[in-house]
């Protein structure tokens, strides 16, 4: 008979190690953040985002989470300030959720985590000349992570989660002139701290930032997260896109410092 061949294999964070030892290493994120045991550095400066109206590309489901990609090839969009001795050029921002309620963040605060948790990736261009590059350095990456938590409707998040069907098996489409500076909240206090990717290649090249303030978005937008495929629409199975966070990895004596 036909024998299914599934080319969708979902590898669990707790075997990532088998082919990425650094899954094991001294500088792994997601971590717990305990905020009474941070560090509050009065030296740290506030964060500066600086993004440009138009240098979104498109929406992409990548197979492990829906990604929007920027035009990286000048500084028009930068994040510095903070942590960062220089401006760190934004290349993507992504998602991570759960399956149903308060579970889906990477990032847990005192153990509590929220529905979900985005993650605007930035890269070192002015050390490194390629974001390829940046993402193996240990200073090479900078991700500012905003909790979502579930209330109201967010007004802005409305031009991503309505573009959400279109990407639901693992394809791409154009988004123009998002800026994703509306998906900020009031308040940009911060936890900073040095970690790693959360998804293979695991690489220790980020320096995290934080947000303590989570912003507002309905069930509603949150579900349609839920309704897309980790598969791709010639594959049998449709497993459901959910669920794709890292839970928190060990401290290794690492201080976490707050901007608060
Ligand atoms: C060089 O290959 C890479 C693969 C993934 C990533 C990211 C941005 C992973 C993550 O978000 O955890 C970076 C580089
Ligand atoms: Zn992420």
């Amino acid at each position: 008979g036909h024998h299914f061949i599934p080319f969708c294999i979902i590898i669990s964070p707790s075997v990532w190690h088998k082919n990425y030892p650094v899954a094991q290493g001294n500088r792994q994120s997601p971590i717990d953040i305990v905020p009474h045991q941070a560090l509050h550095d009065p030296s740290l400066g506030p964060v500066v985002l600086n993004y440009d109206q138009c240098t979104s590309m498109n929406i992409t489901n990548n197979g492990h989470s829906v990604v929007v990609q920027f035009d990286d090839s000048d500084d028009r969009s930068v994040i510095q300030g903070g942590p960062l001795d220089n401006p760190y050029r934004l290349k993507q921002f992504h998602f991570h959720w759960g399956e149903k309620g308060c579970h889906g963040s990477e990032h847990t605060v005192a153990g509590n985590s929220y529905a979900s948790e985005l993650h605007l990736v930035h890269w070192n261009a002015v050390k490194y000349k390629t974001f390829g590059e940046a993402a193996t350095a240990p200073d090479g990456l900078a991700v500012l992570g905003i909790f979502l938590e579930t209330g109201d409707d967010h007004r802005w998040l409305h031009v991503i989660t309505d573009a959400l069907y279109m990407v639901k098996f693992k394809v791409s489409t154009t988004v123009n002139c998002f800026n994703p500076k509306c998906l900020l909240p009031s308040s940009l206090h911060y936890w900073t701290y040095l970690g790693s990717l959360t998804t293979p290649p695991l690489h220790e090249s980020v320096i995290w930032i934080v947000l303590r303030e989570p912003i507002i978005v309905s069930e509603k937008q949150l579900g349609k997260f839920r309704m897309l495929l980790f598969t791709g629409e010639e594959e049998d199975q449709r497993i459901r896109m959910e669920n794709n966070f890292r839970p928190p990895q060990p401290l290794k004596g690492r201080k976490v410092r707050s901007s608060i």
